[in-house]
């Protein structure tokens, strides 16, 4: 039976900033030296057909049509579509010319998914140069790029597998999007006459790693880019009757910027980690959270838009209806309604967590996104990972994968 809840962990292994109790031991987390990171910048996928993958991502998940870099901007060689949702970007890129080797070696070894994860910073130069003193591997050192709206100094770093993290510093920007961009663009008229699902940030990107590789991973951020630990749950809690997984979440200083990072743990049978890391040839980004302040209205409008979501059985909602009775926190959104559209909730005596998550939004069962709406609650959900779980579950058995 499952039983450590999310409140549990905390009261255990995190306190405020400043101060946390980790691991059994108190670190101080103090502020770099030089740099600060704001905030996600935007998501960039690397995919087979640009274009159409822009367009799903704009019809299905009601993202904007934003900005265009290409043949018709000068751009001889990887052609970019930048989507927009409120504050979410994401750019979808692909090779424009036959043999281009570092694209097409990434497509073929991983499918579409995300390359990079670009981070909004002050100062990109100084954190660059703090990361290489680390040890960090410098894919690509700092340059500007300009146009009539100003200068963008980037940086870019190597992360977990083939994922990277450029550095962007808009400090002296005042453009749309980025140098080099068109936000000319083409708009299907089918959006306008979609409802909008009203999704706001992104509030965390979670990465997959091979067996034995979450720490490795986690201490990288730590020693390179000077995240802490934000909380830490290992398998003797994320498990089911058959497979388990270990997380820890990583994140800068002022706590804008959520980087959970999964590894398998033994189990009956394969777990969910594995089986991404297996259809991804490695380390990659697993779900993207979305976050919303209406999860009731952003989901009946997904769906409607052709959005799969994975479900939970009423069992789920049964067992929750009854343990909420005693809990201090009260749900202000109807019970009956979450439970038809199938949303999780986690919460502790302070707050509540509401979420749900797609189906892979590829062929590949890798990359899924996750919706996500936050009262008061800064968790990820550890009291929904077996319902949760046990539907991903059903889906990899569906696959074969379960085995
Ligand atoms: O940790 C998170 O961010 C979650 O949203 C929960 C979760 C953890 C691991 C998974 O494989 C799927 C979902
Ligand atoms: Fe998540």
């Amino acid at each position: 039976m499952y039983s450590v809840s999310y409140h549990g962990l905390r009261d255990k292994r995190y306190t405020d900033k400043g101060e946390k109790l980790l691991e059994g031991l108190i670190m101080t987390v103090r502020p770099p030296e030089v740099g600060k990171f704001l905030s996600f910048d935007h998501l960039t996928f690397w995919v087979g057909n640009a274009k159409q993958a822009a367009s799903y991502y704009c019809t299905c998940f009601g993202f904007e049509p934003f900005a265009y870099s290409g043949l018709e901007t000068g751009e001889r060689n990887v052609v970019s579509h930048a989507v927009k949702h409120d504050k979410i970007i994401f750019v979808f890129q692909s090779a424009l010319n036959p043999g281009s080797d570092e694209m097409g070696k990434h497509l073929v070894i991983h499918g579409d998914g995300v390359k990079d994860i670009a981070f909004s910073v002050e100062d990109c130069r100084g954190i660059v140069e703090k990361a290489r003193q680390k040890g960090a591997k410098i894919v690509r050192e700092p340059w500007e790029k300009s146009d009539e709206f100003g200068s963008v100094t980037y940086a870019i770093v190597q992360t977990y597998g083939d994922t990277t993290h450029t550095f962007v510093e808009r400090t002296n920007y005042k453009g749309p999007f980025l140098p080099g961009y068109t936000t000319d663009v083409f708009r299907n008229p089918l959006l306008d006459t979609l409802p909008k699902p009203g999704l706001r940030f992104i509030d965390h990107v979670v990465g997959n790693q091979p067996d034995d590789e979450m720490v490795t991973i986690a201490d990288w951020y730590e020693k390179n880019l000077l995240f802490h630990r934000f909380w830490s749950v290992d398998d003797s809690v994320l498990h089911t009757d058959y497979s388990s997984l270990r997380s820890i979440v990583v994140t800068n200083y002022d706590e804008t910027i959520k980087m959970p990072i999964n590894e398998p743990a033994s189990g009956k049978r394969k777990s969910q980690i594995a089986e991404y890391v297996d259809y991804y040839g490695g380390a990659g980004v697993q779900h993207i959270a979305l976050n919303t302040s209406d999860i009731i209205s952003a989901i009946t409008t997904l769906k409607s838009r052709g959005v799969e979501f994975l479900e939970v059985p009423d069992s789920y909602f049964n067992m929750l209806r009854e343990r909420l009775k005693t809990s201090p926190v009260k749900i202000e959104e109807s019970m009956d309604k979450l439970q038809q559209l199938k949303i999780l909730i986690d919460y502790d005596d302070n707050g509540y967590l509401l979420q749900i998550f797609s189906k892979p939004v590829q062929d590949r069962p890798t990359l899924f996104i996750e919706i996500i709406q936050r009262h008061n609650h800064t968790g990820f959900g550890a009291g929904n990972f077996k319902a949760l779980f046990e539907a991903i579950e059903r889906e990899q058995d569906k696959r074969g994968n379960l085995v």
